[in-house]
């Protein structure tokens, strides 16, 4: 019987769609020689109910789930009726596979815990960051940071299981739901995105190690709340208008970030005399980007500490976040430095 070798396609009739993220993750698994697939497994769970969300969100406006749920969450914020839809598909799709033993969303109060305590990981999610955006088809998110639980697996949930410093992630991530809908991640070996196809609803790996910038024209800050910030963070407000930088604030996290961390840039959401500790939460918003950011040559401070050194206190604590560019961010804390010590 006649065989022929085969030889890859030369005449480029057919170009390649590139890699899945399954076929990514598992050959990143292959990397650690003691892996049990549990940390794969999870990340595929997240990619599939990051597909059904992204449908979710697409016809959010046909399907009569855009607007308020009627109910206002632990943070005093009205929850959208896709922030609610978003907490349940995440829920479920982490519940089934048994590789989550608790998970801290942005949507519950408590912390929820499986009854199938044999997994091994803490997940913390913002399941639709952006909310103000949902209803107004600009580009939202989801955000995400993974942690290994501390104590004996099977054994209840204890407090050092969930207040975890950032340092400590496994891997983090975020999926942005916009033009196209890509989903980002680390394990701490470098950050890569894969872009969704709808067609053949499969994510497929579109920039691979992704590096920030060390510099950048774009500066995003809410200057509707100008007269809240102190004067250090004025004076650099004024350096990026002298510079003509361009002010870009889309108002989802996740995007302004997303943007940033592509192009070069700052994103900065202060302390302000009506959020002293910021608006946003170092769980399950701050902690993910940080780890991203710092894993593509970036930044994340909240204007004292890196991010990803602070240690949680409470739950839904908020952090003020200065993210970005290092250049950028380093420019920041030492105009913040001089003012302090100007105080002092
Ligand atoms: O409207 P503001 O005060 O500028 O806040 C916008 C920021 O708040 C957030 O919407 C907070 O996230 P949630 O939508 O998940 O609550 C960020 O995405 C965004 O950067």
């Amino acid at each position: 019987m006649k065989v022929k070798k085969y030889i890859p396609d030369q005449s480029g009739l057919a170009n390649s769609v590139g890699v899945t993220l399954d076929r990514f993750i598992k050959k990143k698994q292959d990397d650690f020689t003691f892996a049990s697939g549990e940390l794969s497994q999870l990340l595929r769970d997240i990619a599939l109910a990051a597909k059904i969300v992204n449908r979710e969100t697409n016809r959010a406006g046909l399907s009569r789930i855009s607007g308020s749920f009627g109910h206002t969450n632990i943070q005093g914020e009205d929850q959208q009726k896709l922030d609610v839809i978003a907490n349940i598909r995440f829920m479920r799709a982490l519940s089934k596979g048994g590789e989550v033993c608790a998970i801290i969303s942005e949507e519950d109060d408590e912390v929820v815990e499986f009854k199938n305590k044999s997994g091994k990981y803490v997940v913390a999610i913002d399941p639709l960051d952006g909310s103000s955006n949902i209803d107004v088809n600009v580009s939202i998110g989801t955000i995400f940071s993974i942690y290994r639980r501390v104590t004996p697996i099977g054994s209840q949930i204890r407090t050092e299981d969930i207040m975890q410093a950032g340092n400590t992630q496994v891997a983090s991530g975020y999926i942005i739901y916009g033009s196209s809908t890509m989903l980002v991640y680390t394990t701490g070996r470098g950050v890569n995105g894969f872009t969704y196809e709808p067609s053949l609803g499969e994510f497929f790996l579109s920039h691979p190690d992704m590096k920030a910038p060390q510099n950048g024209e774009i500066y995003s800050i809410n200057e509707g709340i100008y007269n809240q910030f102190d004067e250090g963070l004025k004076s650099y407000l004024q350096l990026c208008k002298s510079r003509k930088l361009c002010a870009r604030y889309i108002g989802s996290l996740v995007a302004d970030f997303h943007r940033n961390l592509l192009k070069g840039g700052i994103y900065i959401y202060p302390a302000t005399s009506s959020l002293p500790n910021g608006k946003l939460r170092l769980l399950y918003e701050a902690n993910a980007l940080a780890f991203i950011a710092e894993q593509a040559g970036a930044v994340a401070s909240n204007g004292t500490n890196r991010i990803l050194d602070v240690m949680p206190t409470s739950l839904h604590q908020r952090t003020p976040l200065i993210i970005g560019s290092k250049k950028m961010v380093d420019e920041v804390l030492a105009i913040n430095n001089k003012f302090s010590d100007q105080i002092l």
